[in-house]
C-alpha cells in the first residue's frame, strides 16, 4: 500500500476528527500544556488538561483518548498518570504514552516502564527515547528530550517494544515510523524546523490520541494518518514563516484549514517492512 491508498485514510480521519470533536485528556508537561491544546483544537478536538489524581475517577469515564507525557516529570504527577491509564485501559479507550526525556533519570525510566504495564495503545517517543524505552540503552546516549538519534536508527527497538508491550510504536524524526511489530510504515510528511520548536513532538502524541479517538480498532493507521496530517500542516506552515515562532503560529493555521485536495496530494506514506 502506497501513498494514494494511505491518503484516503488520512482524509476520513481528519473528517471525523472534525466531526466527533473528541474530548482528550491530557497530563503532558508544563512545557507543553499550550502547544499540545492548540493542536488538538485546531485539528478539530477537544482538548482538556485534567491532571489531579483527585478528578480522575470522575473526568476520565468521560473522555474518548487520553493522552500521558512524563517531560517535566514528579513523583506527584506520576500517580495521576498512573490512575487515568489504569481506568482508560480498563473501560476501553485508547491512550498514548510520550516518554519524552525517558531517560534523563533512573526515576523516570522507571516511570515510564510501569506506565507500559498499563496498556499504551501507542507509544510516541523521538528515536532516542524510543532506544531507551526497549532496553536497548547501551545505544543511547541522550539525557533531554532532543533525540540523538535518527528514527530510522529506532526501526528494531519500536519492533521489539511493539511486540513485547502489545502497543503500536511511533518514532518521530526525518521519517516517522510507524509499527505494531510487524507491519513498519514510514511517514515521509513534516519539515526539519518543526525540531525548533519545543513541544511538536508532545503536540504530536496528543493529535494521535484525537485520531485514535476516531478509529480506536486500527491504531496503527489511526497513527499514520494523524502523523501525516502534522507534517503536512508543518509543510504549509514553513511555506509562510520565517523561522520557528512563526512556524508555530502558521504550523496552526495550517492544520486548522487543511483541505481534501491538499490532503490527498501531500500524504506520503510508505511501506518500510
Ligand atoms: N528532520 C525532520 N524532517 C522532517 N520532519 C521532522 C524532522 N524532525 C522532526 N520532524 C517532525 O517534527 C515533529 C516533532 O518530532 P520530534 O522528533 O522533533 O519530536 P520530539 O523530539 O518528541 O519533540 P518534543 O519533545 O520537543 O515535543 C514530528 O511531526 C516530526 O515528523
Ligand atoms: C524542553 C522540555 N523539557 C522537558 S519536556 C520538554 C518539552 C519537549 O519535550
Ligand atoms: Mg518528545
Amino acid at each position: 500500500m502506497e501513498s494514494k491508498e494511505w491518503s484516503s485514510g488520512v482524509w476520513t480521519h481528519l473528517t471525523a476528527v472534525r466531526r466527533q470533536s473528541p474530548l482528550v485528556q491530557c497530563i503532558t508537561n508544563l512545557v507543553s500544556m499550550d502547544l499540545v491544546a492548540n493542536t488538538l483544537l485546531s485539528a478539530g478536538a477537544s482538548p482538556a488538561m485534567v491532571h489531579s489524581v483527585a478528578e480522575v475517577p470522575d473526568f476520565t469515564p468521560h473522555i474518548h483518548a487520553l493522552c500521558v507525557n512524563v517531560g517535566t516529570l514528579t513523583p506527584d504527577w506520576l500517580p495521576s498518570m498512573k490512575a487515568a491509564a489504569e481506568l482508560a485501559a480498563q473501560l476501553g479507550k485508547p491512550w498514548v504514552l510520550d516518554p519524552a526525556a525517558v531517560s534523563c533519570s533512573g526515576f523516570r525510566l522507571k516511570a515510564c516502564l510501569e506506565l507500559v504495564e498499563l496498556k499504551p495503545s501507542v507509544i510516541k517517543g523521538n528515536g532516542s527515547e524510543i532506544i531507551a524505552l526497549s532496553g536497548s540503552a547501551s545505544q543511547c546516549q541522550t539525557k533531554g528530550a532532543d533525540s540523538s538519534h535518527e528514527s530510522t536508527e529506532a526501526i528494531e527497538a519500536a519492533k521489539s517494544l511493539a511486540l513485547s508491550s502489545g502497543a503500536v510504536v511511533a518514532v518521530s524524526g526525518a521519517v516517522d515510523i510507524v509499527t505494531d511489530g510487524k507491519r513498519v510504515i514510514g511517514v515521509h510528511n513534516g519539515t526539519k524546523m518543526m525540531q525548533r520548536i519545543t513541544a511538536t513532538g508532545c503536540s504530536l502524541a496528543g493529535l494521535v490520541a484525537a485520531f485514535l479517538a476516531v478509529d480506536p480498532l486500527q491504531p496503527l493507521e489511526a497513527t499514520v494518518s494523524a502523523m501525516s496530517v502534522f507534517g503536512i500542516a508543518g509543510e504549509l506552515g514553513e511555506e509562510l514563516a520565517n523561522g520557528p515562532a512563526s512556524l508555530r503560529m502558521h504550523l496552526i493555521d495550517s492544520l486548522y484549514g487543511l483541505d481534501e485536495t491538499t490532503v490527498l496530494s501531500r500524504v506520503k506514506v510508505t511501506r518500510l517492512g
